[in-house]
This record gives C-alpha cells, sequence and structure tokens, in this order.
C-alpha cells in the first residue's frame, strides 16, 4: 500500500491534526518489544483478551453504522467491514487456546477500563451522531493497524523468525486486510463529500485524536500488566 493511502484526503487530514498522539499510537514501546520479539507474554496475553472483548464492541458499532446507511453501497461496505472483525477474531482465539484459555473463558474476562473507554465512547459517538462522526471514530482503529503492520515490517528492528508474535505481525499487513483498510478509508471521504466533513472538520478531528488517545491507552495496559500481573489475569 502507497504511504500516500494514509496521507491525503480526509483520513490523511485528520491523521495530521492528531499530531503527536497519532505517533504515540502507532509507534508505542509495547509494539517496539512485540517487533523484537521480547514484548513479555503476559503483557500480550493482557492485551489480546481485551482485544477479544473490544473486538465484539466494534462488531457492533460497525452494525449501528449499517443502520445510519441508506444506499446499497455504503450499507454493504459497513457490513464488509463488520464480517472482517468477525474475521479477526480467530486470531485471538488462536492464540488464546495456546495459552489453555477457550472462547467462553475469554467472554467471561471482565472488561479493563481502557476497554470499557474507548468501546463506549465510540459506541456513545454512534448512538449521538451521524454515520461521518461515527466512521471519525472508527477510523484510528481501523487504518492504524494497517500503518502498524507495514511499518514494523519495515523496520530493521524487527524480528520474525522466532518471534511468538510474527503471526499477529503478518495479519496486519495481509493484502485481504490492506484492502479493506483502502475500502474504509474511501467510504470515509466519500461520506465526508456528501455530509459536509469541511465545514465540520474541528467536531471530527477532535472524535479522531479521541479514539487515537484510546488507542494508545489499549497498548499501554498491555505494559501495566508486567508492572501489576495481579491486576492482569
Ligand atoms: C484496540 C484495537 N484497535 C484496532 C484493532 C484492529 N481492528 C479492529 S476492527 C478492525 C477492522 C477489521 O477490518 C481492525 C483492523 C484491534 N484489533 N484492536
Amino acid at each position: 500500500m502507497p504511504a500516500s493511502m494514509f496521507e491525503f484526503g480526509l483520513f490523511g487530514r485528520l491523521r495530521q491534526n492528531a499530531g503527536p498522539h497519532w505517533e504515540h499510537y502507532v509507534a508505542h514501546p509495547f509494539l517496539q518489544q512485540l517487533g523484537a520479539g521480547t514484548l513479555p507474554e503476559i503483557a500480550f496475553r493482557r492485551y489480546l483478551t481485551q482485544d477479544y472483548l473490544f473486538l465484539v464492541h466494534f462488531a457492533r458499532a460497525y452494525a449501528l453504522l449499517v443502520t445510519k446507511f441508506h444506499t446499497l453501497p455504503e450499507i454493504r461496505a459497513a457490513a464488509g467491514s463488520l464480517n472482517n472483525i468477525v474475521a479477526e477474531l480467530p486470531l485471538h482465539v488462536g492464540y488464546c487456546a495456546g495459552w489453555g484459555l477457550n472462547e467462553t473463558q475469554m467472554e467471561r474476562e471482565p472488561e479493563a477500563t481502557e476497554t470499557i473507554n474507548y468501546t463506549r465512547y465510540v459506541l456513545d459517538i454512534g448512538h449521538s451522531g451521524d454515520a461521518l462522526e461515527l466512521l471519525a471514530a472508527l477510523l484510528p482503529c481501523v487504518a492504524g493497524y494497517a500503518e502498524v503492520g507495514l511499518r514494523l515490517l519495515a523496520d530493521p528492528a524487527t524480528v520474525m523468525e522466532g518471534n511468538p508474535y510474527a503471526s499477529w505481525m503478518q495479519n496486519y499487513s495481509d493484502q485481504g486486510y490492506l484492502d479493506g483498510v483502502k475500502a474504509a478509508i474511501e467510504l470515509l471521504d466519500r461520506v465526508g463529500q456528501q455530509r459536509g466533513a469541511d465545514a465540520r472538520f474541528d467536531r471530527l478531528s477532535e472524535i479522531f485524536t479521541t479514539a487515537t488517545r484510546l488507542e494508545g491507552a489499549f497498548w499501554q495496559m498491555g505494559l501495566n500488566a508486567v508492572e501489576n500481573p495481579v491486576n492482569a489475569w
């Protein structure tokens, strides 16, 4: 995927306006350790079990987006993303199975405050705003992980061989996933043109930047489990 995918259009402007919060998200120390293969397993387990719960609520947010559209191409695009999220879950279930955790146990894991903050924020934007505001809340998640995956693969400090997190990295640089991201960025542009994004940019940017900050906090939640394993499991 060319870098221009992330740098132009409405997404590019929102990303740019998020400034250091975006950089903190896509180059977080959690990711540097993950790429090097040195991330403590407890940090990754904390992240991944919470991400399972996160994705369940994110699927709900995409279902909400479907209801906000009135044309079949848009409905198809939102439903496609919903399907992609559901498709992402086997990766989580597979990792957790390796640690003796089955899906029922994952469902029962108490939600961390970081998970509640992020998912309920997005759902609140979805309930109180229109499709464009909801897309601004969803895009840091959808497109940010593509940037994360591509950066990790391009980083000379990344080690693939023997890295227990290699399949996680591959998942987010897979061509099928990147095609979905391109479609999501284009959908944001189209909906933005229809619904007056220029006049609403400040509010859209506030939403996008808040979701970006919540992504940074989500990685940090994983790292915090190293210092505080009592609350981690
Ligand atoms: C905290 C958190 N943020 C982003 C993603 C990545 N992600 C979630 S839904 C989705 C769309 C599927 O096309 C993507 C890429 C994640 N797993 N966890």
